[in-house]
């Protein structure tokens, strides 16, 4: 049964319920990490669109990342917000530009490109040039900065001494090498990803007809992590509203994490004179983690620009965050495996438990040692659940198994789905194995959560829309990731590993503002953990010697063992 209006406002607090209540006109809200900001923008969402203040299928809530997107699509669907998209703007401005392009420009529009890396590779040759598999990355995500930024090549020339630029290139190359790409796409007419948003941009600018029908179809915006918004993005969201106001963003400038990549929190701080009229709100109570985390992530954050301090409303008498150092990265990793493997005898379920690190090169040697104390493992954004082969055909049994009648209980059709593919009720011991049956179990979980008297039909119909929106199961396996990866989601028990220069702060942030956004990636790895959080860092990670990070000593931590 779905909550009615009041229902639905009761689960805020008296700041977030002001929030969801205004329904209409710029909102800004500044909110900090676990104050339920996500909580109250789909709240917002469902209490207009039961209020009848939002028609659902004129409400569009953008965000920037598929899985977020997902999460947000299900949590206004469980909110009795059915109608409302939520979409990345990557996904909302592909749809569009696809609808538009046969009437504005004529043809189906242009292929777009996988990923860039194999052009940039064509557009080295055709110069003369060489670069390596790492230098040929770089090119490419200069070219996604410069689209982001809106830079036409003149103006990047303009720019370009102030950027890294690939070793074994001058900067003038690397501006011929943005020119033969360019060229080598046209000829091609392909596009890339950031030329989604940049036709689109431009043909909504330029075609009245296309703005009056976008503008016809969405109403009201909603915008979360706005502080990850890239100038390209603000763009489109600007002649997406034209000359409306309906909008909301929510973001935090202390989880900017994506400015490498083109974000700016600017966009954020200064929405208040872009719509001078606009309401700003806060929100700094934190409700997710235990007292010595915040106050551990506030220290780490203190007076830096658009910081907020939380206040922590779980006053548990807990300790501080427990941080070690190890003579090697070998053994911090079995250090952490035999640690987690005690939390998981001591009743915290593996799924509760996350292990965030920096770079994804420090997965491996975690994987291993958690493998060894017999820990399944889910490398956070390696594959996504419901593009899994196993996956793939246990959705499409069960799908079939939809379509007889049949009125056994519906634990009992699913199952015997999963058995005829191999799943059984005990878990296996090998790896390989272990890892599939995590996954036809974690199908299998989604009856138990289905509401009581689901039957077969509806549960197919609800993993329909699950895979659509790739909103995930939960996998009983402990969670590696990279800290970009955590962004927005929570654990019990968080280890962050490898905290030591070099590592966390990596090794090439050197000016301030580098090392600004590396503190801010720290503060986002602290800010998962609910009730646990603990950190660690190692002496030597094979090549060199390397000192404790200086994040432990700003958030007013020491190391054990040092
Ligand atoms: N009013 C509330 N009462 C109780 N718990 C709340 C309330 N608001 C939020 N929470 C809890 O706080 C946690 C954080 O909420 P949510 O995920 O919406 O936060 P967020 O602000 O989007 O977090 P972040 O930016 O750190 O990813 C969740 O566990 C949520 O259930």
């Amino acid at each position: 049964m779905q909550p009615s209006a009041d229902d639905l406002l009761g689960d805020l607090d008296p700041e977030q319920r002001e929030i969801a209540e205004c329904l209409r006109g710029p909102v800004s809200v500044l909110a900090g990490a676990g104050t339920g900001k996500t909580r109250t923008i789909t709240h917002r969402i469902a209490h207009g669109v039961r209020t009848g203040a939002y028609a659902p299928d004129r409400v569009l809530a953008v965000t920037f990342t598929r899985k977020a997107a997902g999460e947000l699509q299900a949590r206004l669907r469980g909110l009795g917000a059915e109608g409302v998209r939520a979409q990345t703007f990557h996904g909302a401005a592909l749809a569009q530009l696809g609808f538009f392009w046969p009437q504005f420009v004529g043809g189906s529009a242009p292929q777009v490109l996988p990923g860039k890396v194999s052009v940039v590779s064509q557009a080295v040759e055709s110069l003369g040039l060489r670069l390596g598999a790492e230098g040929l990355r770089d090119a490419a995500s200069e070219i996604e900065w410069r689209k982001v930024s809106m830079l036409s090549i003149d103006g990047y020339a303009e720019r370009v001494h102030e950027r890294p630029v690939p070793g074994g290139l001058t900067p003038e190359q690397l501006v011929d090498v943005h020119q033969a790409y360019s060229r080598i796409t046209d000829e091609r007419r392909q596009i890339d990803f950031e030329d989604v948003l940049v036709l689109l941009t431009g043909m909504l600018e330029t075609e009245p007809r296309a703005a009056l029908q976008v503008r016809e179809r969405y109403r009201f915006f909603t915008v979360d992590e706005y502080q990850d918004v890239s100038p390209l993005q603000h763009a489109l969201l600007r002649v997406w509203l034209g000359d409306r106001d309906d909008v909301c963003v929510v973001g935090d400038a202390s989880q900017t994490i994506y400015s490498f990549a083109g974000a700016s929190s600017s966009f954020l701080l200064r929405f208040g004179s872009e719509f001078p009229h606009a309401r700003q709100f806060r929100l700094e109570r934190n409700y997710r983690s235990v007292e010595p985390i915040v106050r551990a992530s506030n220290r780490l954050m203190r007076d830096r620009p658009g910081a907020l301090t939380l206040e922590a409303i779980r006053q548990e008498a807990v300790g501080p965050p427990a941080v070690e150092w190890f003579a090697s990265e070998q053994e911090e990793a079995e250090a952490v495996a035999s640690s987690i493997r005690a939390s998981v005898a001591s009743g915290t379920p593996p799924s509760e438990i996350a292990v965030l690190y920096r770079t994804n090169g420090q997965s491996a040697r975690l994987e291993e040692a958690l493998g060894r104390s017999g820990l399944g493992t889910r490398v956070h954004g390696a594959q996504r659940f419901f593009d899994r082969a196993d996956v793939r055909q246990a959705v499409m049994l069960i799908r079939g198994e939809a379509k007889v009648a049949d009125d056994r209980p519906l634990f009992q059709i699913v199952s015997d789905v999963l058995r005829s593919i191999g799943w059984t009720s005990r878990p296996p011991e090998g790896p390989a194995e272990r890892d599939r049956w995590e996954a036809l179990n974690a199908l299998l979980s989604l009856v138990d959560e289905a509401p009581p008297g689901t039957g077969i039909r509806e549960f197919s119909e609800e993993l329909l829309a699950r895979q659509r929106a790739h909103h995930e199961p939960t996998l009983e396996s402990v969670t590696l990731s990279a800290i970009h990866a955590a962004k927005g989601l929570e654990w019990s028990l968080v280890h962050v590993v490898g905290l030591s220069e070099g590592l966390l702060p990596i090794g090439h942030a050197v000016d301030d503002e580098a090392i600004e956004e590396e503190r801010r990636l720290c503060y986002v790895a602290f800010t998962r953990a609910r009730d646990a959080l603990r950190l660690s860092g190692a002496a030597s990670g094979g090549r060199s010697a390397r000192a404790p990070s200086r994040f432990i000593a700003e958030a007013g931590l020491a190391f054990a063992g040092e």
